[in-house]
This record gives C-alpha cells, sequence and structure tokens, in this order.
C-alpha cells in the first residue's frame, strides 16, 4: 500500500477519519502522525481520543480492525479524574512486537545467510531492527528480499541492501534440473491471525500477493506477532479473508463470494476520500467475511453449504473465482515440506510463530 496514505489521512478531519480501516494498518501506531492518548472499548467499537496539539482532545471512532481487550484494562483514575493510558496501553503492544521479533531473529538468524525476506506490517519493523543491530560486517554480505513498497522502504531505512524478487531470480539464475526453489535462507513476517496449526490469515495491509511469492521462495517462514493475534481457529477475532482482486473483476468476485456464503464482503477504501484501495500491485482487494474456519485437521466436519471451512477449502475455492490474484490464507505446507516433496508445490505457511505477550514474554508455536 502507498506508505504516504497514512499523514495524508491524518491530516483529515475527524469526520473524513470515521469508519477508515487503514489508517493504522501496516504502520506502527507509535509513529503515526497523531497520537492515541486513550483507548476505551465500547461493546464492538474502539473509541480513541487523539490530540493534535497534545492539548485539544476530540473523539474520534477507529475501527480497529485489531482487538484491543488482551491489552486494556479500565481506565485508572487518580483524585477521581481519568489517567491518560493509551500510550501505555499502545507501548505494551509495541513491547510484545518487539518482544516476539528479537526471539524470533535470535533463534533463527544466521550470519551465514545470504538471502532475508521481509514481510509487511508494523511488526516485522522490530525484525529489521533486531537485524540491523549485527552490524554492517554481518548485514553487509547479505540481500533483503521485501514484500511491497513499505517493506522496501523499511529494509532502505534500516541501510540494508534491497532485492526485488525478479532480481533475485535473475541472480540465482534458472538451472531446470536445480534441486531448490527455496533460494531465500528465511523469511519473517507478521499475520493478522494465527490458529492452532499455524495457518494464518494475511493481507490485513493488502501485501499478501508479495508475500505469499517470498514465503514461496523462502526455506523456512518465521511468523511474529504479539499474542492477540493467536487463536484456536482463523476468523475468530479477525473477521475476514483479504482477497486481491482485478479492479475490473472486483464487483464479479464480489458477487461469487456472497454465493460462497460471504457475509457482504466489501471493496476495500482508503484515505480521507474512502477510495478503492490500490495495491503494490495496481489491484483492489474485497473482505470478505466468512465464519470461524475449522482447523485443517477437522476436514471430515466440512460443510460450506453450513458454512464450514477449512483454511485450505476456502483458500482453493476462492482461487478458483475468475478475476482473483491472490487470497490472505496461508495454510497448506511449509517450506521444509516442500523441500522434500522436491516440487513447486505452495509452500507458505509458517514453520514457527512467535507471540510477543505484554508481560513482556513470548510463546512460541510450532
Ligand atoms: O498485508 C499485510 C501483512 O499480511 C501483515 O503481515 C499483517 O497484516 C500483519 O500486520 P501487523 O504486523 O501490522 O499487524
Amino acid at each position: 500500500m502507498n506508505p504516504s496514505l497514512p499523514r495524508a489521512v491524518a491530516r483529515t478531519s475527524i469526520r473524513q477519519l470515521s469508519g477508515t480501516r487503514a489508517v493504522f494498518r501496516g504502520y506502527p501506531v507509535s509513529n503515526a502522525s497523531f497520537s492515541i492518548l486513550r483507548i476505551h472499548t465500547t461493546g464492538n467499537k474502539k473509541v480513541a481520543q487523539q490530540s493534535q496539539n497534545k492539548r485539544q482532545l476530540r473523539d474520534i471512532r477507529l475501527s480497529l480492525t485489531h482487538p484491543t481487550a488482551a491489552f486494556s484494562t479500565t481506565t485508572p483514575k487518580r483524585n477521581g479524574k481519568e489517567l491518560n493510558m493509551a500510550s501505555s496501553s499502545t507501548d505494551l503492544i509495541e513491547s510484545a512486537k518487539r518482544a516476539a521479533c528479537r526471539q524470533a531473529v535470535a533463534d533463527h538468524f544466521n550470519p551465514s545467510f545470504t538471502y532475508v525476506g521481509i514481510g509487511s506490517g508494523s511488526t516485522v519493523a522490530y525484525v529489521v531492527e533486531a537485524i540491523a543491530e549485527h552490524g554492517a560486517s554481518v548485514t553487509g554480505k547479505m540481500k533483503f528480499i521485501p514484500t511491497g513498497s513499505g517493506s522496501t522502504a523499511l529494509i532502505r531505512n534500516a541501510g540494508l541492501s534491497v532485492l526485488q524478487v525478479p532480481d533475485l531470480l535473475l541472480e540465482v539464475g534458472f538451472q531446470p534440473e536445480s534441486e531448490s526453489h527455496q533460494p531465500i535462507d528465511i523469511y519473517f513476517d507478521g499475520a493478522d491471525e494465527v490458529d492452532a496449526e499455524l495457518n494464518c490469515i494475511k493481507g490485513g495491509g493488502a501485501c499478501h500477493f508479495q508475500e505469499k511469492l517470498v514465503s514461496r521462495l523462502a526455506k523456512r517462514f518465521i511468523c511474529v506477532a504479539d499474542s492477540r493475534k493467536r487463536v484456536d481457529r482463523l476468523l475468530t477475532s479477525w473477521s475476514y479473508v483479504p482477497v486481491e482482486v482485478s479492479p475490473m473483476g472486483a464487483e464479479y468476485v464480489r458477487r461469487e463470494l456472497l454465493r460462497l456464503g460471504s457475509q457482504d464482503p466489501k471493496v476495500r477504501t482508503s484515505g480521507p476520500t474512502f477510495i478503492s484501495t490500490i495495491t503494490d500491485n495496481h489491484n483492489h482487494i474485497i473482505d470478505a467475511p466468512f465464519p470461524t474456519l475449522l482447523l485443517n485437521s477437522e476436514a471430515d466436519k466440512l460443510d460450506p453449504a453450513k458454512g464450514l471451512w477449512t483454511p485450505d477449502a476456502l483458500l482453493a475455492r476462492i482461487k478458483r473465482i475468475f478475476g482473483v490474484l491472490e487470497v490472505g490464507i496461508f495454510s497448506g505446507l511449509n517450506g521444509p515440506q516442500v523441500a522434500q516433496l522436491d516440487t513447486d508445490v505452495e509452500g507458505v505457511k509458517p514453520v514457527k510463530a512467535y507471540f510477543g505477550r505484554p508481560d513482556g514474554q513470548v510463546e512460541t508455536l510450532g
């Protein structure tokens, strides 16, 4: 997504911001041009107060795509007055993300690597931070493969060397007999939700096509997230599947998604005028809500007519719709499983996920 967008959105009026889901997607909240000072939870709505000059508080309603409950507490009071706690709530989330990333890098980053894939979003920024700390003597020999314009800027700003996928493929060459379809040594990326079998929903920042491309080319995908993203089954807290579509085919795809039982799939919009989001691949995104998915191991319960889908089945079915480029469900095989098969099948699932908690601990899965 266009990295200049959040700044443009931040300049708009409170009224225009109302209902804009993309404001914080893919960008560290702490780096936003305006500061959120308090976050409350009112039913399903998250009401935030913000100040542009840090003195005048005004209410804005933000349709935050991530639940905040796990990190929210009741608003503390001193002498009957509420204390501003959102900055500490935001700090807790950012610390949780950073903790997950530092642990993941400590466990999986190796100075002998040549190609490192870097995903998109706010969490993976802390992976880049941790990698950059190894210094130029280590990172100067490596090339970093981005998954979109945001991650390209992230890599570049950290002083690391960017190599886009087409250039990577030219650099490694093409040998039909070559045993490896996975030249990237490791791929770090965030997720919007991760289930108990490491299937993920991705694409909240509209980057899932390039993320899948890099993941397919990587030996291992390591997922980093805060603990709000960990669920038993996908579409528990996160409610929709991001689907990247040809702009001309968007309405056709939307109708087919309705036919599949998606409740009110919508073309994603961004910015003050709510124009359709344009991805890095010049496409649109449809956010398609579905009921909570089964696990892939529960395929015996699969019953699409009743809205019972496994991640694998829903991914395969949506991919069959004419006009769909890619679906934000990362399920099926992982890199090492594909390497064993020695064939170019999709292997995009993480081998391990790191979930940072607000208390600084890190849980792992896989
Ligand atoms: O399209 C965006 C990506 O799939 C992100 O990795 C995902 O949305 C997680 O982003 P964040 O780390 O900002 O929560």
